[in-house]
């Protein structure tokens, strides 16, 4: 592979089968869309099969309804080791007025194994611009305060 790719936009309509009875798309579709979205953009970056490690941080902030268009938007922020952290927005629009608004955020952490399923050495992302570099710091605080949900989540947990 040669240049990496560091972002991803997933584009198509929200079908009768994503509504629910309320009319509006189920939460898990849009889950379902993100974790595509995410993939998509970590295969992209790593060149490699990946898994999903943890999604959090999710906002549903305005409902999508059926035959909007949808946007889900991908990119890096953030790489360790076998990790790419990917910020994930969505954006829904009536197609006829292309009204865009936001309607979704969270963070996605995929991981790169191989063939076996092992952990594997991801290429490196460095931030450029400052809105690169101001989510990347974001990114690297989200860890230190997933550390404390982690352990507050502890008494969850099979012994
Ligand atoms: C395509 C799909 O959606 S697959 C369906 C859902 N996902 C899965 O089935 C994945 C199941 N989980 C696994 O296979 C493993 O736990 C793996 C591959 C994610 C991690 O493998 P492990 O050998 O446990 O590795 P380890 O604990 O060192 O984690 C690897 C990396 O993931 C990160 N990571 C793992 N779990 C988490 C978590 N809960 N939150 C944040 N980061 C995490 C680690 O920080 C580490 O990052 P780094 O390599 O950049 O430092």
């Amino acid at each position: 592979m040669d240049t990496p790719q560091r972002s991803i936009t997933l584009r198509f309509l929200a079908e009768p089968q994503d509504v629910n009875f309320g009319g509006k798309v189920h939460g898990g579709a849009v889950m379902k869309w993100i974790d595509l979205a995410a993939y998509a953009c970590s295969a992209g970056w790593s060149g490699r099969y990946c898994v999903t490690a943890y999604a959090g941080g999710i906002r549903f902030i305005a409902p999508i309804h059926v035959g909007n268009l949808v946007e889900v938007e991908a990119k890096v922020i953030h790489t360790g080791n076998s990790s790419m952290h990917i910020a994930i927005e969505v954006n829904a629009c009536d197609p006829k007025s292309l009204n865009k608004r936001q309607t979704t955020q969270c963070i996605v952490i995929m991981v790169a194994v191989d063939e076996s399923g092992e952990k594997i050495k991801v290429p490196t992302w460095v931030p450029e611009t400052e809105e690169d570099i101001k989510q990347h710091e974001t990114a690297i605080k989200l860890m230190a305060m997933r550390q404390t949900i982690n352990e507050e989540m502890e008494i969850f947990r099979d012994k």
